[in-house]
Parts: C-alpha cells; sequence; structure tokens
C-alpha cells in the first residue's frame, strides 16, 4: 500500500477575481491535479461575504430546534402523507438503515423566491421552510448561505473548465437557473435502537486502531461538485486510489470539495467522482453539503476533449431523478417524475 494521500489544501482567492493571474493559474492548476488525483480538496481563501465561519454556520444549525410539531409540516411526503413535497424538505431519524441522520434538503426558492418554482416538476418543487416567526431570520441565512455556495461553486465550475483545456465560460449555460441542492445534517450519536434488524456489526468499522460506526455508507455524490461544510467534529472520509479511507479533517473557514458523478459522466471519466463514506466515533456531528447543479433542462452532451469517448445526450433532470431515487432516502419515488426527454431542453 502506498503511504495514505493527504487531503490537498487550495487557496482560491484569486479565483473571485475574474481577470487572469498567476495566482488563478496556479489555483486552476491545483484544482486539475485534485480532480485527477486525490478526488477530495480542502478550499480555502474564500471571499469575505461567503458565510462558512463557525458562527455563522451556527445560525443555520437553528434549524435543529425546531419542535416536532414545527417539523411536521416541513417533512417530505414520505413521512406525512398529506404534505405535497416530495424531493425537498425534512427528513427525520429513522431506525433500521444503515445511514443514521436528520436534516432538510432545500432548493432555490430558499434564495430567489417563488419565481424559480414549478410545481410540475418534482426537481423544482416549492421547499417548504419554517415561517418566521419559528426561527425570525434564519430563512434569510439560508438564503445567503445558498447564494454564497452557488458563487463558489461558479468559480470552481469555470477553473475545472480551464484546468480541462476548455473556455471557462463552457458550462455557464448549463449552470444558469441550476438546482443545486442545500442540505443541513444532524448525525446523533446511534443508540441501540437505530439499528433497527439490521446486524449491528456489518456497520461497525475499525480504522487506525479506532472503532466506530457508520453513519453514512460509501458512495458518490450524483451532482457536479460538493462543498461541504464540516461543523469541527470529524468523520468524514474519502476513497483513496489504493482502496484505503482517508479522514478528511473538519478545517473552520473551508469547504471540502468533492466530484460528482455528474462530472464524471460529462468529462468521459476524465475527473472521477469521489467515493466517500461518513463514520461515526462517539459524537454528535453536523454537515452542510451544498450540490452544485445545473438546471433540470440542461443538455448534457460530451465535452470537446480529446480522446473523449461518445455518449448520447442527455437531460441534467432526467439523469438526476433516476440517481437520487437509487439511495434509499428516496427509493419508491421513481414513477413520480418520468423522464422529460431531450425535447424538454430550452
Ligand atoms: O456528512 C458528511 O460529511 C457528508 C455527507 C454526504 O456525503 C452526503 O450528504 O452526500
Ligand atoms: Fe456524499
Amino acid at each position: 500500500m502506498t503511504r495514505p494521500m493527504m487531503i490537498p489544501s487550495i487557496d482560491i482567492a484569486a479565483l473571485f477575481d475574474p481577470a487572469a493571474s498567476l495566482a488563478r493559474e496556479a489555483a486552476d492548476r491545483a484544482i486539475a491535479a485534485a480532480a485527477s488525483e486525490s478526488g477530495f480538496m480542502l478550499v480555502t481563501g474564500l471571499a469575505a461575504h461567503i458565510p462558512i465561519a463557525p458562527a455563522q454556520l451556527q445560525k443555520l444549525k437553528r434549524a435543529f430546534a425546531l419542535t416536532e410539531q414545527q417539523r411536521r409540516p416541513l417533512l417530505r411526503q414520505k413521512f406525512r402523507p398529506e404534505n405535497q413535497n416530495i424531493y425537498r424538505g425534512w427528513f427525520p431519524l429513522q431506525n433500521g438503515f444503515e445511514t443514521y441522520k436528520e436534516g432538510i434538503d432545500m432548493g432555490p426558492d430558499v434564495a430567489y423566491g417563488d419565481a424559480v418554482i414549478d410545481n410540475t416538476d418534482p426537481l423544482r418543487e416549492a421547499t417548504p421552510l419554517p415561517p418566521e416567526s419559528d426561527l425570525p431570520g434564519w430563512r434569510a441565512d439560508a438564503g445567503a448561505y445558498y447564494r454564497g455556495m452557488e458563487q463558489v461553486g461558479g468559480v470552481l465550475m469555470r477553473a475545472i473548465a480551464r484546468g480541462l483545456g476548455l473556455d471557462d465560460g463552457i458550462f455557464d449555460a448549463a449552470f444558469k437557473g441550476g438546482i443545486s441542492t442545500f442540505r443541513l445534517i444532524r448525525y446523533p450519536v446511534r443508540s441501540d435502537a437505530s439499528y433497527g434488524n439490521l446486524q449491528r456489526d456489518r456497520l461497525t468499522v475499525t480504522h487506525d486502531g479506532r472503532t466506530g460506526y457508520f453513519l453514512g455508507t460509501p458512495h458518490v455524490d450524483s451532482g457536479f461538485v460538493t462543498l461541504l461544510a464540516q461543523d469541527g467534529v470529524e468523520g468524514l472520509q474519502a476513497r483513496h486510489r489504493d482502496g484505503g479511507w482517508i479522514d478528511v479533517p473538519p478545517t473552520d473557514n473551508s469547504l471540502v470539495v468533492n466530484f460528482g458523478k455528474l462530472l464524471e459522466r460529462w468529462t468521459g471519466g476524465r475527473i472521477k467522482a469521489t467515493e466517500h463514506r461518513v463514520i461515526g466515533w462517539g459524537q454528535e456531528r453536523y454537515s452542510i453539503p451544498f450540490f452544485y447543479e445545473p438546471r433540470v433542462d440542461a443538455v448534457i452532451s460530451p465535452l470537446p476533449l480529446a480522446d473523449m469517448q461518445a455518449f448520447t445526450p442527455f437531460l441534467y433532470g432526467d439523469y438526476l431523478w433516476q440517481s437520487t431515487t437509487k439511495f434509499v432516502e428516496f427509493a419508491g419515488l421513481e414513477h413520480r417524475r418520468p423522464p422529460r426527454g431531450l425535447s424538454a431542453a430550452q
């Protein structure tokens, strides 16, 4: 086995300045190397207005102080049949699953309001949000976070394009009106009851001489890139190419970035989606992933890269529904959104 690989830490301050510079080229190169080697990177040097300081994450976590009664209207339909939302909304703790978490999935309406909602498409449905009186100021914080992460996703997306030797505006149209998902997660310490009928030893993990338990089993994310704010408690691990797992340390004022399946498919496998998992080491943990995603009707077709393996173009929304409903969280919803097909492209 090779030595465990470190997660590279990359200062992306220069990416927020639209002008080309040596610093920007250095960041582009470091990102391209992370994309082809470690598959994970820590990004620092975010513009000052991007709200990821610990105190700002703390404000978002206020959602977990909602009472059960206040959460009820936010639950996905699967958990409360009279609610209309099937894709966005609250997911409660459930026993008997390999993952053990609760939280909320939010869409672009948290940042841009009703104008971006289309209730005929589950991927564009309204996000159920707590009323202002339940959590004063929270919606504004959530909206600012969403917009901040979109900006980070945008500068990374352009750096990735340059790193591939492409025009850096090549992805712009696909991400205009994107449907990124902003998720708040709380992982409590696993209780005995949380295992339900599962075999507990199958969910027990030993790593570097320590024993923990799965909170999230190995998977790749479906989107383009994922921007993850960790909240001081370790647990995330990335798969090294030698097959081992590397700890991704929680570092304040930075984001962990991993590459998603959409980017892998779009680049014909040039950039591989990163497998990762979450281990509980006996402490409650919070994390805030932002899945940076294109618009539903973006046509994903082969990029003009050398040696690109051709594939049949598809719509992002069709692909996303198919991959999302493979996750246990959304299993059983496949039929709720038939593929729209390329004729639905704008
Ligand atoms: O909690 C984490 O650190 C990662 C969460 C994750 O992998 C996901 O939600 O896809
Ligand atoms: Fe993930």
